[in-house]
C-alpha cells in the first residue's frame, strides 16, 4: 500500500491555561512508514501523542486516520480503528502470565469479552487448537518473547514488559502504534534489541510513530524523524539530514 497515508494531523491546537502544548500541528505518515518523534522537554511530543490517540481532544485541527476524520474519537474506538498507543509505564496485568496478558488483549471473540478468554477452562485445555492461541503464538514469536511465554509479567526485565505491552497492541491487530519511549529504563544493549524487533515489525507493515529521547538509538531504526520545539514542528527529514540541522541542536541547547 506504498503512498498510503496513515496518520495525518491538521493544523493541531492544544493549551493548558497559558501554555501552548501545541500550536499548530500538522504532520502526515505513511502506511508502513516508521517514523521517530523528537524534541525537547517540554515541546509538546507527548500531547501530540494525547491527541492523536484520543485521550486530550484539540482544542483545534483535526486526525486523520488513513483518510478518516477521527477527531475526539475515544482511545477504545481509535483501537478498534487500528490505532494503538504503547505506554511508557507498560500496562500489565503482573500476576498473569505473558501468554494470559495477550489472550486478555485478543479481540473480536465471538460473545465473549476479553476476560471470558480466560475463564473457560475446557478451551485452554486445547489451547494450542485454537486460533486465539495461534495469535498469540504468532506474537510471541514476532516479539522475541516466546522463551518467557510463561513467566508472570512481574518476573520481566523492563525491556521484556516493554515487549509484553506491544505484543498486547498487536494482538488488537495493530496498524498504526505510538510508542512514548519505549526504551526509558531499558537497558542501553536491550534498547537497541528493543528497536531492533521494532524495525521487524515495521518490515512487517505495521507503521510505527515513535517518541524517542535515545537519538543514537533511534536515528540507527527510523526512516524519517519529526522535530517538535515549542508546541510547533521545526524540521522533519531522514534522520542523518536532522541530525545535522542546526537549528534542531540550537532547540535542545536552548532547553538546557
Ligand atoms: N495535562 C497537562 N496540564 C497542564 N500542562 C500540561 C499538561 N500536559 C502537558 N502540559 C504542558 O504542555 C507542554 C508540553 O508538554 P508535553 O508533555 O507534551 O511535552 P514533551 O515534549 O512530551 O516533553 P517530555 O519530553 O518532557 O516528555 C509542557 O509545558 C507541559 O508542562
Amino acid at each position: 500500500m506504498a503512498g498510503v497515508e496513515a496518520l495525518r494531523t491538521v493544523d493541531l491546537h492544544k493549551r493548558f491555561g497559558g501554555i501552548r502544548a501545541l500550536d499548530g500541528v500538522s504532520i502526515s505518515i505513511r502506511d508502513g512508514e516508521f517514523v521517530g518523534l523528537i524534541g525537547p522537554n517540554g515541546s509538546g511530543k507527548t500531547t501530540l501523542f494525547n491527541v492523536i490517540s484520543g485521550i486530550y481532544r484539540p482544542d483545534k485541527g483535526d486526525v486523520y486516520l488513513y483518510g478518516e476524520k477521527v477527531t475526539g474519537l475515544p482511545p477504545h474506538e481509535l483501537y478498534r480503528l487500528g490505532l494503538v498507543r504503547g505506554f511508557q509505564v507498560p500496562r500489565l496485568w503482573h500476576r498473569m502470565t505473558v501468554v494470559e496478558n495477550d489472550a486478555t488483549a485478543a479481540r473480536d471473540r465471538k460473545g465473549s469479552g476479553p476476560l471470558a478468554a480466560l475463564l473457560r477452562r475446557s478451551e485452554w485445555l486445547s489451547w494450542e487448537r485454537s486460533s486465539l492461541a495461534k495469535r498469540v503464538v504468532d506474537v510471541l514469536h514476532r516479539l522475541s518473547l516466546a522463551r518467557v511465554a510463561l513467566n508472570r509479567a512481574s518476573e520481566l526485565s523492563g525491556g521484556q514488559m516493554k515487549l509484553t505491552d506491544i505484543s498486547r497492541a498487536l494482538m488488537g491487530e495493530a496498524r498504526v502504534l505510538l510508542l512514548d519511549e519505549p526504551t526509558a529504563g531499558v537497558a542501553p544493549r536491550l534498547a537497541q534489541d528493543l528497536f531492533k524487533v521494532l524495525e521487524r515489525l515495521n518490515r512487517e507493515g505495521l507503521t510505527i510513530f515513535v517518541i524517542e529521547h535515545r537519538l543514537e538509538v533511534l536515528f540507527n531504526h527510523v526512516e524519517r524523524v519529526i522535530v517538535m520545539h515549542e508546541g510547533r514542528v521545526l524540521t522533519e527529514g531522514p534522520p542523518e539530514k536532522v541530525a545535522e540541522d542546526p537549528r534542531v541542536l540550537d532547540a535542545y541547547l536552548g532547553s538546557v
